[in-house]
């Protein structure tokens, strides 16, 4: 949002002077390169079609020719049928009727990760491939070439179309970025859990990416029929899509230079082959070889080039800009006595709660209550079952007996990320605080609401965190675990399970947090459970604690009382009889 107000993007200008040289290409080039150009212009649609799915959902698509093959035979028939409308209408009603496609393959697909999702993918291309075989485009039999759009019918005029097409894909790209959706895209790649927990339906997700490809696919599809005039199932084969797929993950097309280049690859590379006299399974293994080193470095070409150049620019900078802002704490650290629990309405109950991993009992008959307006602590030596509540009461397991009640109604039944929706959220012990978003817009996808600029602003001030528009991947780990409770606070959620926040952190660091939390409450109307191994922090912020040791409560009440209970002592030191 900061780079609103600062005007044009540098991305914006670079795509208006990618739009001017393209202009100027089709003034000089001869026919051949015009051509070869185009090709690689329809070939960064497919890259961004790449981009959407691979590159920012993290899902793996092997049929997006299938869904282009869709668009342009969409295009073929309105062309033959004379649909009004004209080519520009035509292109959107492919990229429509890909889009349906996306959504019936990502339907099924929703279930499959990784592998299994790579073959329902390739299935679905090849029953396309057998189909589109079959079916003739229209047009193809009769040599009934597709009518270019009106003022773009010469080979360069088309080009300077398809540049035009590739451009609004961009800023449509560069748009969906900047809002939430595009960070909870980002997030579902980074970590699904995460993304449950902050309320975002993974499912929901991977199907907007299903259908958002597919309809970029099926729009470059029907700009390679205009660019051909007539195609045919060869164009858009599923082993055509496995190259692409492979190019796709070596560049990294859900950046513009990657898109671009990718585009050039696929385009270019065949004839590069031709010319020299190289078979062209050669350009597949090529990028197969590419695709395996993405796996090996943990990230694509322009992925890890935009990584290092952000890093050293912070290096550069030095300390990162903390937004000014003079945040007042409503109340000093440990200068309020303990909220009295007594009379407290709940907001959240637990009851009876037993978790069972095969001959393990991991939570035993657990019942605790967090009352509203109050921090309490659950603490217990290590494996004594404080991650497994967290994950239970969250929805995270759902093998379990007992009652999870929010603000009185029981949530049980509920997947983690309805949970989140009525506000239940959680943060995990290993972070996964995605290294691809800004931190404003990691603070607005985990707050899961749309946050006003000042009040980004302001949230990030009073969590120490860097200003809006600095990158994730340049703020040390410590911060970013404050980072990811000011954003679930900001989403201010009657509850809030924190697994373990000071873990990491400097003297100075558990101080802020410390402060923050003792707050919490009062500032944001969140009632908080505190799973944390620091004593002396649990202490200071909470008002009741609660003590598990193997599954079970073995104490709870005030902090001072229970931590000096000599049966909680004992657990801690190992020797409780049991
Ligand atoms: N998915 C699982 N499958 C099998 N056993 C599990 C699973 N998750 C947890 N456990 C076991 O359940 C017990 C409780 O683990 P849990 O992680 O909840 O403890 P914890 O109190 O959070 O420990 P720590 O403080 O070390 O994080 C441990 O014995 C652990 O090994």
């Amino acid at each position: 949002m900061d780079i609103l107000r600062r005007g044009p993007h540098p991305v914006v200008l670079g795509l208006l002077l990618a739009a001017a040289v393209a202009a100027l290409v089709a003034g000089f080039a001869n026919s051949n390169y015009t051509f070869m150009l185009t090709g690689a212009a329809v070939s960064t649609v497919f890259m961004q079609s790449y981009g959407l799915i691979t590159g920012r959902a993290g899902v793996i698509s092997l049929c997006q020719l299938s869904f282009a093959g869709i668009g342009a035979w969409v295009v073929g028939w309105a062309n033959v049928a004379g649909v009004p409308g004209g080519f520009t209408a035509w292109l959107l009603l492919g990229g429509l009727a890909a889009t349906v496609a996306g959504v019936l393959v990502g339907l099924p697909a929703l279930r499959l990760r990784g592998v299994n999702l790579a073959v329902a993918t390739f299935a679905f291309a090849i029953a396309l491939d057998v189909v589109l075989t079959g079916i003739p485009f229209p047009g193809q039999g009769n040599y009934r070439l597709v009518e270019r759009p009106a003022g773009f019918t010469t080979d360069s005029g088309y080009f300077v179309f398809t540049v035009v097409v590739v451009t609004v894909i961009f800023l449509g790209l560069r748009h969906l970025d900047r809002t939430r959706a595009g960070g909870a895209l980002v997030e579902i790649r980074h970590s699904e859990r995460a993304a449950a927990a902050h309320g975002i339906s993974v499912a929901r997700g991977k199907l907007t990416a299903f259908a958002l490809s597919a309809f970029v696919a099926g729009v470059g599809g029907g700009l390679m029929a205009g660019q051909l005039g007539v195609v045919t199932a060869g164009n858009f084969a599923a082993f055509a899509s496995v190259s692409l797929f492979a190019i796709a993950l070596f560049v990294g097309t859900n950046n513009v230079e990657g898109a671009i280049a990718g585009g050039l690859m696929g385009a270019v590379f065949p004839s590069v082959l031709d010319a020299l006299g190289v078979p062209q399974d050669l350009a597949a293994l090529f990028f197969a070889v590419g695709a395996v080193q993405v796996l090996r470095l943990g990230g694509s070409q322009t992925d890890l080039l935009r990584s290092r150049r952000r890093r050293r620019k912070a290096a550069e900078r030095g300390s990162l800009p903390i937004p000014h802002a003079n945040p007042k704490p409503l109340v000093p650290i440990r200068l309020r006595a303990p909220r009295d629990t007594a009379d407290a309405t709940p907001a959240l109950e637990v009851r009876d709660l037993t978790v069972r991993f095969g001959a393990l009992t991991a939570n035993d008959g657990v019942s605790l209550v967090v009352p509203k307006g109050h921090v309490v602590g659950l603490v217990g030596p290590n494996g004594a079952g404080k991650s497994t509540l967290i994950n239970t009461v969250t929805g995270f397991t759902d093998h379990y007996t007992g009652r999870v009640l929010l603000n009185g109604e029981p949530v049980d039944g509920l997947p983690a990320h309805r949970r989140a929706r009525l506000g239940l959220r959680r943060s995990f012990q290993q972070l996964r605080v995605p290294e691809q978003l800004t931190v404003g817009m990691f603070l607005q996808v985990a707050a899961g609401r749309t946050l006003p600029a000042e009040e980004v602003d302001e949230q990030l001030a009073l969590f120490e965190c860097p200003a809006a528009d600095v990158p994730i991947d340049t703020v040390d780990v410590a911060t970013r675990r404050l980072l990811e409770v000011a954003g679930l606070v900001a989403g201010r959620p009657p509850v809030l399970l924190l697994d373990e926040p000071a873990a990491g952190h400097s003297g100075a660091e558990t101080e802020l947090l410390q402060r923050r939390l003792s707050e919490v409450p009062e500032r944001f109307d969140t009632a908080v459970l505190l799973v944390e191994h620091d004593i002396e922090l649990v202490r200071s912020t909470c008002d009741s604690v609660v003590v598990l040791d193997f599954g079970r409560v073995i104490a709870a009440g005030p902090p001072d009382e229970v931590l000096a209970d000599p049966a909680v002592i004992a657990a801690y030191l190992g020797s409780a009889a049991h």
